[in-house]
């Protein structure tokens, strides 16, 4: 569906990736982890075929729903017509929205349960509202490929769980290629089939997510020791945290 054959980009002496192979097919989903600035978002761009490789080839639709990091306000415009911008690419040059992408529009914001949000405008939501108009943009381009920056890292705990909560159960319905980056390794193991690694030094390696999030993947990825968390009681989740010295420290 969506992928690198043997992709290779450097930035002067910063290696990013040499010689990698990664595929999305329909019906996965992908994350992928790694330190700041070891080039998480340049890979997507490399997927996504903005960002133009040094070797190798990029395959995939050339319309893909898009959620970049951080999404900018798109000030004056309702939620309705922010989704409704994921039709663009569908448009001719001088196009106008039509009946088709203003019901595109509508079920992605209902997919999203955020039919509430139509007629609010798009820099006066709250960050997860924005969130939300942002991914039922992406969904509203019709896309078999899904790709998302970071979407839970400026939300709370609560718009984590939601925006988690979505991304899982657009997974389950497995018509779609899925992609996205994190920071949180509970994040990855709770919602992707496949883990990327962009390990420090260069190398990236791709496998099955709970064989990609074990505490020692994760504390050579990070630099720093990490360990399980095994809560009790129903509804609990398995945890990787990482180990530092706190408050109450000897
Ligand atoms: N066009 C470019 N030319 C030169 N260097 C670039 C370019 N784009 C990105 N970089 C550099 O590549 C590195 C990787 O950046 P990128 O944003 O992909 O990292 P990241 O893993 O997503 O980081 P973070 O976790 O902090 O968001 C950074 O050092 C960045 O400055």
């Amino acid at each position: 569906m969506i992928g690198l054959t043997q992709a290779s980009l450097s930035f002067g002496a910063l290696r990013l990736f040499t010689g990698l192979s990664l595929e999305v097919p329909r019906g996965r989903t992908t994350a992928i982890l790694g330190p700041n600035g070891r080039g998480k978002t340049t890979l997507l761009r490399a997927m996504l075929g903005f960002q133009p490789l040094d070797r190798g080839r990029r395959h995939g639709p050339a319309i893909v729903g898009y959620v970049p990091q951080h999404g900018a306000s798109q000030a004056k415009l309702s939620g309705l017509e922010v989704v409704t911008m994921g039709r663009a690419a569908r448009l001719g040059l001088f196009g106008q929205p039509g009946v088709r992408d203003r019901e595109a529009a509508r079920a992605a914001l209902v997919q999203v349960g955020a039919c509430h949000l139509a007629d609010l405008r798009h820099d006066r939501m709250s960050g997860g509202q924005r969130q939300m108009i942002l991914i039922a943009r992406a969904l509203a381009t019709g896309s078999d490929a899904l790709v998302l920056d970071e979407p839970t890292s400026a939300l709370d705990l609560g718009n984590q769980a939601r925006t988690l909560s979505l991304i899982a159960a657009l997974g389950r319905a497995g018509d779609r290629a899925i992609l996205f980056t994190t920071h949180d390794p509970n994040h990855a193991l709770a919602v992707a089939d496949e883990v990327v690694l962009m390990m420090p030094g260069g190398a990236v390696v791709h496998g099955p997510a709970a064989a990609m999030i074990t505490p020692d993947l994760m504390a050579e990825l990070y630099g720093v020791p990490m360990h399980w968390v095994r809560p009790e009681g129903p509804g609990s989740r398995i945890a990787m945290l990482p180990a530092f010295t706190g408050k109450d420290a000897a």
